[in-house]
C-alpha cells in the first residue's frame, strides 16, 4: 500500500501561508537525511543541532539563515538543495551572555563548505564582530565543496581574513568535533582556542593518502590529526575532550574567564578575600626543598592562591614545563603562566615560549590580568633547540610579555637564571609588581656553571680540585643565589615568605584594577613569528 500523499497547504490563505512556513522550518531543521544522522550518531558524534542545543542556554538559540541553500548546478547539484546548506547559523547565549554560533552539519554534503555556507558564516562572524560577542565556530566538514570549486575557496578566503580582524576583538573558539582537513584549519588555527575531541576530530593539511604517495610516510588519521597528536604533539589545540559534552563543557568554563570584547571587562563575581594567613597559606612555606635540585609541583602553588583552588588549565598535554590556565582571585579572572620543575627541570624551550607567548598576548588582548611564577634554569641546551629557532621562537615570550599592558605581578620561587630570568616577566620588561620568595635564587647561572667559568684554573691548579670546587660554590651561592641582590636595585619590589603570597597578590591586583598603560602608536608590531 502507497503512504497517503501529505497534504500541501494552501498558500493563497494566511493559515496556508503559515503552514507553509512551519512546513519549511520543518524541512530546514532535518535537512540531514534519517541515515545521515544514524551515521552520525553511530560515530559517537552529536548532529549540529544537537551541538547547539547543548552549548547554548535553552531556548536563547535564534537562528539567521534557516533557508538559505545553493544555487549551484554542476555535477547534479541543482536536483540537490537542502535549506541550510549544511551549515546551522545564529546567536544565543551561553550563561546568559550574548553569543555567535555557526555549526557545520556532516549530514549535508558531509559539511563541505560551498559558497552560500561560506557567506553565512562570514554573516555570522561579521555580526558577532559588530555586537561585540563570542563566536563559536563548530567543525566537522569535509571542507572544501568539490562541485563549487573556486566559490568555495574564495568563501574560505573570506573567512580566514574575518578571523583575523577578529582576533583580538571579540574571543573566538573553534570546536574540532569531527574532520577539519586542507586549508579549511587554518580557521580554527587563527582563532584564540582549539578544542578538539578524543578519536573523532582530525585535522591535518594532506590525509594519510596523500602523504603515503608523496612521501611515503605509513600514517594513520588519529597519529596523523587526532586530538592526542594535537593536545601533545602540534600545539594545536587547547584541551582534548573525551566526548562532544566534555568539550562543550570545556567551552562554556573558558567563556567565563573571557569578556565578550576587548572592549569590556572579564565577567567577576566579586568576593573580599580573606587576608589573615591560613594553614593553607603557610603550606607554602615549605613547599620549595632544601635541595636545589629537587622539584616539586608548581601546580600546588598555584592553587594555593586561586579561589577555591580552581585552576582551569590551557594545553595541559603540550609543553607541560610551562603551565598556563585561569583561575579567579576575589572572583575576577586571572591567566597564569608557571614554569613546572617537574618537567625538564622547568627549562624553557621553544614549544614552552611559544605555548606562553600566545597565552599572555590572549591575556592582554582581553583585559585578564598575568600572574607569572617562576622557577626557570634557564633555556633548554641542545643543537636541535638552536637549529629550530630558540632565537627567533623564544623572542615570543619577551615580545609578548613586553608589549603587554594588563596588569602583571611575578612571583619568583625559587630559581631565575640568566635570559629566562628577563624573559619570565621582570621588572625590566614592564611587570608591576615583582615578588620573590626567601628561596630565590637570581643569578646568571647556578653555582656549578659559574664556578666552572670563573675559577677554571684555580681549581685545575688546587691539590684537591673537588673540595676546592666545593668551596668556591658556596662562596659563589651565598655571595649571589639570594633575592635580596635583585632586591636591592628595586628588581624585586619585596621579598615575601611564601605563606604571604595570596594577601599580596589580592592587594597587588586590587591596586592595578585602575592600570592604565600604552604603548607608542604605531600600525602594528612586528613580532617575530
Ligand atoms: C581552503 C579549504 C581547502 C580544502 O578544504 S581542501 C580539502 C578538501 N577536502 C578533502 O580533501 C576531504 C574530502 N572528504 C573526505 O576525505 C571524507 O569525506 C572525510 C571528510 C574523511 C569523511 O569521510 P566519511 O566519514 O567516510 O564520510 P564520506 O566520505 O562518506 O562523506 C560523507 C558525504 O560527504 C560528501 N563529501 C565529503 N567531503 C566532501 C567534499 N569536500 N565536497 C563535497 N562532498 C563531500 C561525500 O561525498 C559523502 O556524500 P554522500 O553521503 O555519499 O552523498
Amino acid at each position: 500500500m502507497s503512504e497517503p500523499e501529505e497534504q500541501q497547504p494552501d498558500i493563497h490563505t494566511t493559515a496556508g501561508k503559515l503552514a507553509d512556513l512551519q512546513r519549511r522550518i520543518e524541512e530546514a531543521t532535518h535537512a540531514g537525511s534519517a541515515r545521515a544522522v544514524e551515521k552520525q550518531h553511530a560515530k559517537g558524534k552529536l548532529t549540529a543541532r544537537e551541538r547547539i542545543d547543548l552549548l547554548l542556554d535553552e531556548g536563547s538559540f535564534v537562528e539567521l539563515d534557516e533557508f538559505a541553500r545553493h544555487r549551484s548546478t554542476n555535477f547534479g547539484l541543482d536536483a540537490n538543495r537542502p535549506y541550510g546548506d549544511g551549515v546551522v547559523t545564529g546567536y544565543g547565549t551561553v550563561d546568559g551572555r550574548p553569543v555567535a554560533v555557526f555549526s557545520q552539519d556532516f549530514t549535508v554534503f558531509g559539511g563541505a563548505l560551498g559558497e552560500v555556507y561560506g557567506q553565512k558564516i562570514v554573516k555570522v562572524m561579521d555580526f558577532a564582530l559588530k555586537t561585540g560577542c563570542p563566536v563559536i565556530g563548530i567543525n566537522d566538514s569535509g571542507g572544501a565543496r568539490i562541485q563549487e570549486g573556486v566559490a568555495s575557496l574564495g568563501a574560505y578566503g573570506e573567512i580566514f581574513r574575518r578571523n583575523t580582524h577578529a582576533s583580538g576583538v571579540i574571543p573566538q573558539i573553534s570546536l574540532v568535533v569531527g574532520p577539519c582537513a586542507g586549508g579549511a584549519v587554518y580557521s580554527p588555527a587563527i582563532t584564540d582556542f582549539t578544542i578538539m575531541v578524543d578519536r573523532t576530530s582530525h585535522m591535518f593539511i594532506t590525509g594519510p593518502d596523500v602523504i603515503k604517495t608523496v612521501t611515503g610516510e605509513d600514517v594513520g588519521f588519529e597519529e596523523l590529526g587526532g586530538a592526542r597528536t594535537h593536545n601533545s604533539t602540534s600545539g594545536v589545540a587547547h584541551h582534548m575532550a573525551g566526548d562532544e559534552k566534555d568539550a562543550i563543557e570545556y567551552v562554556k568554563q573558558l567563556l567565563s574567564y573571557l569578556p565578550s570584547n576587548n572592549l569590556s571587562e572579564p565577567p567577576s563575581f566579586p568576593e573580599e578575600a580573606d587576608l589573615t594567613v591560613t594553614d593553607e597559606d603557610r603550606a607554602l612555606d615549605t613547599i620549595v626543598p632544601d635541595s636545589a635540585n629537587q622539584p616539586y609541583d608548581m601546580h600546588t602553588v598555584i592553587e594555593h592562591v586561586l579561589d577555591d583552588a580552581e585552576f582551569f588549565e590551557t594545553q595541559p598535554l603540550f609543553a607541560p614545563n610551562i603551565l598556563t590556565g585561569y583561575g579567579r582571585v576575589e572572583g575576577r579572572p586571572v591567566g597564569i603562566v608557571a614554569n613546572q620543575p617537574m618537567q625538564f627541570a622547568g627549562c624553557l624551550d621553544i614549544t614552552a615560549s611559544e605555548k606562553a607567548a600566545r597565552f599572555v598576548r590572549t591575556c592582554d588582548a582581553f583585559n585578564i590580568p598575568v600572574l607569572t611564577f617562576v622557577d626557570v634554569p634557564g633555556f633548554l641546551p641542545g643543537v636541535d633547540q638552536e637549529h629550530d629557532g630558540i632565537i627567533r621562537r623564544g623572542a615570543k615570550l619577551i615580545y609578548a610579555y613586553a608589549e603587554a599592558t594588563v596588569p602583571l605581578i611575578t612571583v619568583i620561587t625559587r630559581k631565575a637564571f640568566g635570559g629566562a630570568y628577563d624573559v619570565m616577566g621582570s621588572k625590566h620588561l614592564g611587570a608591576d609588581l615583582n615578588l620573590a620568595w626567601p628561596t630565590a635564587q637570581i643569578a646568571v647561572m647556578g653555582a656549578q656553571g659559574a664556578v666552572n667559568i670563573l675559577h677554571r684554573r684555580t681549581i685545575a691548579e688546587s691539590d684537591d680540585a673537588e673540595a676546592t670546587r666545593a668551596r668556591l660554590m658556596q662562596e659563589y651561592e651565598d655571595a649571589l643565589l639570594n633575592p635580596y641582590v635583585a632586591a636591592e636595585r628595586g628588581y624585586v619590589d619585596a621579598v615575601i615568605m611564601p605563606s604571604d603570597t595570596r594577601r599580596h597578590l589580592v592587594r597587588g591586583l586590587r591596586q592595578l584594577r585602575t592600570k592604565r598603560e600604552s604603548l607608542p602608536p604605531k600600525k602594528h608590531g612586528n613580532i617575530p613569528l
